[in-house]
């Protein structure tokens, strides 16, 4: 499949392109050639979406929404079909990958919704014969740099509601994953989506990503990756005065207190921490385990971890797909040595898979973590649980708060004291009770606290808060001119 850049409703194939092969994680077959935009090509879409944008402002919202139903619509004829290439190209088993794609179509039809919406806010004036009112603004250009472990679902978070808000969109995604970015330009010609509101370009972080960041016509950036990207992008940003918002890692924890159903909590660790191959944002990485039952929990957790399938995503019944790439692989097997380092016990896993082809690591579960380890302190993006015991729901507060990281939090247990003590207290931008600490909602904010977060949220009706500026009106119908700010 050769992919091409999308740029004012036009295909673009460099003449002096360069490509990067993209392979399948699974078996490693290369899929297609990711062409790298130069620098005079992401400056042309830039210029062609602020020229789209004086345009598309003017459409009414409710007008533009209708091509987020259409592109809802589309999306939803083409789910497996895009999900089985979701599988391909990031490797998550089927299931989620069509999950992934039903996420996009409800955040279609959802800020769809929303074009109809937009509330601004009227107020009482303190002066007599006139209005006041305060309405939703776009912005102008915004610049979406997004992750490879949500190539779609994530590019649909930010530019559905940015798009219907009034802006113009230049979006670069990950070079790892662009062909569920090419599938969605596809679409976004085939509903005649005017051109230049959405421009995709493809090509590498520090190159492309930075010029967004920094170009005078981009007004927003929208970030979803690593808190180590974020914090480039949120200083080269300040430096251009820009609006930033940062969606980044996560090292979240399952509390299971002494009470807790433990089947439930034995499939909420389950699915959280090994689904996706522990490649979510979201993903539990840490077990905060009340000492009580920490060897029952691990236990009943190494008797599930039998019986979970690794294999090719697309083949039913796998349950756990591969990691993205070889450097991944090596990343997390260089934790499990670090974990070893330092004094922790592995009951199983710790090792690369034994496939003949692809990225596969076994699911692996640590106890008798040291909260403050890096193996319990650091993102590792892979299927690693590490479990830490504790004596009380307050020391589960504390380990749980105790990393630099904000995201998602959960607690199983049957005491509603506890829950409410735990929603209260725990410091992440999502808690979850009696579940894991993945599965968000697209209709609820989305995001997380501290190195995870700076204070922006996806997803939604808080996300427009990224795209848009309050604008204030005033209405003077009295016909003098009435000072305000003035004491008589
Ligand atoms: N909080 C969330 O909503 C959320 C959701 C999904 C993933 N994530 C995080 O994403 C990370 C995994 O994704 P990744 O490996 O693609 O992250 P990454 O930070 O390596 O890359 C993310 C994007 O940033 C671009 N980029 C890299 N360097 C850049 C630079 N200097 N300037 C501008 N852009 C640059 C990349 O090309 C890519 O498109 C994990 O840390 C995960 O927790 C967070």
């Amino acid at each position: 499949m050769d992919i091409k850049h999308y740029v004012n409703g036009q295909w673009i194939k460099e003449e002096s392109m360069h490509c990067i092969p993209v392979s399948n994680p699974a078996n490693g077959e290369v899929i297609t050639n990711v062409p790298m935009a130069s620098k005079e090509l992401v400056h042309e879409a830039i210029q062609h979406a602020k020229h789209a944008q004086k345009e598309w402002a003017k459409v009414p919202a409710p007008k533009r929404a209708d091509y987020l139903y259409a592109i809802g619509e589309r999306l939803r004829d083409e789910k497996e079909r895009l999900a089985r290439i979701l599988t391909m190209e990031m490797g998550k088993v089927i299931e989620e990958a069509r999950g992934e794609v039903q996420e996009a179509i409800d955040m279609a039809f959802y800020m769809a919704g929303e074009g109809r919406r937009l509330f601004g806010q009227t107020t009482p004036s303190e002066l007599p014969n006139k209005f006041a009112m305060s309405v939703r603004a776009p912005i102008g250009v915004v610049g979406l740099i997004t992750p490879w472990n949500f190539p779609i679902a994530i590019a649909t978070w930010k530019s559905f509601p940015a798009i219907v808000a009034g802006n113009t969109v230049v979006w670069k995604p990950s070079t790892e994953t662009p062909l569920m970015a090419y599938e969605l330009a596809k679409i976004i010609e085939e509903v005649e989506l005017p051109d230049g509101v959405i421009n995709i370009v493809f090509g590498g972080g520090s190159d492309v990503g930075s010029l967004l960041v920094e170009h005078p016509d981009v007004h927003v950036i929208s970030f979803t990756g690593s808190t180590e990207t974020g914090r480039k992008i949120a200083e080269l940003g300040g430096k251009h005065l820009k609006k930033v918002s940062l969606e980044m890692g996560g090292k979240n924890a399952i509390i299971v207190m002494e009470d807790a159903d433990l089947d439930l909590a034995v499939e909420g660790i389950i699915w959280s921490g090994f689904g996706t191959s522990g490649q979510r944002c979201t993903a539990c990485s840490r077990v905060i385990v009340h000492e009580a039952i920490k060897e029952e929990l691990a236990d009943r957790l190494i008797t599930a971890m039998e019986s979970l399938k690794l294999g090719n995503g697309l083949d039913e019944g796998v349950q756990i797909g591969p990691v993205i790439h070889k450097s991944a692989l090596h990343k997390i097997h260089s934790y499990i040595q670090l974990g070893l380092q330092e004094g922790a016990t592995l009951l199983k896993g710790g090792r690369i898979a034994d496939f003949e082809s692809g990225h596969f690591y076994e699911p692996t579960l640590f106890t008798d973590v040291k909260p403050q380890s890096r193996l319990a302190q650091e993102e590792i993006f892979g299927p690693v649980i590490s479990m830490i015991a504790v004596q009380n729901l307050e020391e589960a507060i504390e380990v749980n708060n105790s990393v630099k990281y904000g995201l998602s939090s959960s607690i199983f247990t049957q005491d509603v004291t506890k829950v409410f003590q735990a929603q209260r207290d725990l410091d992440t931008g999502i808690v979850y009770v009696n579940a894991g600490t993945t599965g968000a909602e697209i209709h609820l904010p989305f995001g997380g606290t501290k190195g995870t977060g700076n204070g922006h949220r996806d997803s939604g009706i808080q996300s427009l808060d990224v795209y848009t500026e309050w604008k204030s009106i005033y209405v003077d119908y009295s016909g003098t001119l009435q000072r305000a700010q003035i004491d008589n």
